[in-house]
């Protein structure tokens, strides 16, 4: 199958720094890929050049077929993005939230009050929908955050930590939700800081100072470290780290 994904060597100096350093891979349609490291590995830089939100030193990428150097507008189109930093107004209700990037996307209004309602209601946030989003709490900021980012079944999703600082069991919940729009076939290429969510990854990838060091399934990577745990791989890998603190 054609891969949503491509990159090959990509890489991103900042003056003589190198964040990122030749980083190879392939993604496949309905995939979900974590994409782990520590901090300052070279993760939000890698995915931002995906995004079609930085333009690489070098090397060639493609996403959802097309060239992140010069279709970065098609790729935006194609693409869901969740960041660290949501892009939800905090100041508009959840509604206006959801209709206003469902503007932003192009959805008719039939589509995009069908769409509300579904959402609302697969959140259970019936009785939140009239709020700020201000007022809501982390956990479900994020999962309104992630559902406004696949409202236009874009190809594939890109989440950058999407469920830092929440619960184990807000954290579970959010993985459901990923589980189904990969059951839709949409890709999803996921940060993440925890070893649990690693493991209910199809494939993982770990960066350590801007390089890939490992990628596979979470079961072989455990046997290629002869390892328990996708804990006991991270650790492994990462230990030797130079720019985590
Ligand atoms: N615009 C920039 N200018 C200079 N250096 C940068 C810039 N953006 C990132 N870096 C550096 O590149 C390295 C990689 O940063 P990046 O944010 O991609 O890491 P990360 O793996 O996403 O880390 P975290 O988990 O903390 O988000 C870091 O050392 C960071 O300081």
């Amino acid at each position: 199958m054609q891969a949503v994904i491509k990159a090959d060597k990509l890489s991103k100096h900042f003056g003589h720094f190198t964040a990122v350093n030749e980083i190879s891979f392939e993604v496949a349609p309905g995939e979900i890929f974590g994409f782990l490291g520590a901090n300052g590995a070279g993760k939000t830089t890698a995915m931002r050049m995906l995004c079609g939100l930085s333009i690489p030193t070098s090397g060639t990428a493609t996403v959802a077929g097309f060239d992140v150097y010069k279709q970065t507008e098609e790729i935006k189109k194609n693409i869901g993005y969740m960041s660290q930093k949501f892009s939800l107004y905090e100041d508009l209700t959840v509604l206006e939230n959801i209709r206003f990037y469902g503007g932003i996307y192009g959805l008719s209004d039939r589509d995009l009050q069908q769409k509300s309602e579904t959402l609302i209601t697969r959140l259970n946030l019936q009785n939140e929908a009239k709020k700020l989003v201000g007022s809501l709490p982390l956990g479900w900021k994020q999962k309104l955050s992630f559902s406004v980012a696949v409202l236009h079944e874009p190809k594939i999703v890109f989440l950058d930590e999407p469920t830092g600082g929440v619960d184990p069991v807000t954290r579970r919940q959010f993985w459901d939700l990923i589980y189904e729009v990969a059951d839709r076939g949409i890709t999803v290429f996921v940060t993440t800081h925890y070893m649990d969510e690693a493991e209910y990854c199809n494939r993982v990838s770990i960066m350590v100072d801007g390089s890939i060091e490992a990628l596979d399934t979470p079961p072989k990577l455990k046997q290629q470290f002869s390892a328990n745990s996708m804990d006991e791989v991270f650790y492994e890998l990462a230990r030797g780290a130079k720019r985590s603190e």
